[in-house]
């Protein structure tokens, strides 16, 4: 593909105003946000599944929350954990600045690994990885476990900075997003595939 179509995709979703607020604060906290094209992926995956029942693992300011409320029906609820407190306080404040009222969201402050295995078996249609790269296969597992048959699970970042595809690259968070995007693709238990937005989104659904 051409440089200038690729650009164009990429740059083709129009950011709504709380969206790109939240997306400066993440850069300005260090959680760095999705892309625009990679939010409006979500939107969609959220508004084809009518996704009620979410989670997040790393909510940032809330850039990808605010992408998948977008698309999820209006009684739906999206399950965010973050570590950090403070990105936590800021995601939060996105979703109020949104219009969202509280009761559509469940924030939790927590390492993933602690607060995932508290959530309910086969009880979310929908579950977005966006936290700490090195640990996505635990959290792969866990939310294989949350799903619903016919659940889907979307992790972001599996091109990892155009580093996944060349296999010359082999440092240790590069072997590992790479092992896992080749696992998931070859799970009878799933239909996957590998999106080329932002920095590479990997969709799979669970086979009911
Ligand atoms: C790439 S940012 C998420 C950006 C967010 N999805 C967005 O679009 O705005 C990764 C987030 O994961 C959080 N994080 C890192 N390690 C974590 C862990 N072990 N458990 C939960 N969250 C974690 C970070 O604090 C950070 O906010």
């Amino acid at each position: 593909m051409r440089p200038t179509t690729w650009a164009y995709a990429e740059e083709f979703p129009t950011e709504p105003e709380a969206i790109e607020a939240a997306r400066r604060r993440g850069d300005e906290l260090g959680a760095t946000p999705v892309a625009p094209a990679v939010g409006a992926a979500l939107s969609v995956l959220a508004a084809a599944t009518a996704a009620r029942a979410v989670v997040e693992i790393g909510s940032g300011a809330g850039s990808s929350g605010l992408w998948l409320l977008r698309g999820m029906p209006r009684d739906g609820v999206l399950t965010t954990i973050d570590i950090e407190p403070e990105h936590q306080r800021a995601a939060k404040q996105a979703y109020a600045a949104a219009g969202y009222p509280p009761q559509r969201t469940r924030t939790i402050v927590g390492s993933a690994l602690a607060v995932l295995p508290r959530l309910a078996d086969r009880a979310y249609d929908l579950v977005l990885v966006d936290g700490h790269k090195p640990e996505y296969p635990a959290y792969v597992e866990q939310a294989l476990r949350l799903l619903r048959p016919g659940g889907t699970l979307v992790l972001d970042n599996m091109l990892w900075h155009d580093r996944v595809g060349d296999p010359a690259v082999r440092d240790e968070t590069t072997v590992v997003l790479r092992d896992l995007g080749k696992q998931l693709r070859d799970d009878e238990r799933l239909v996957t595939t590998l999106l080329p937005v932002g920095d590479g989104l990997l969709t799979a659904v669970l086979r009911g």
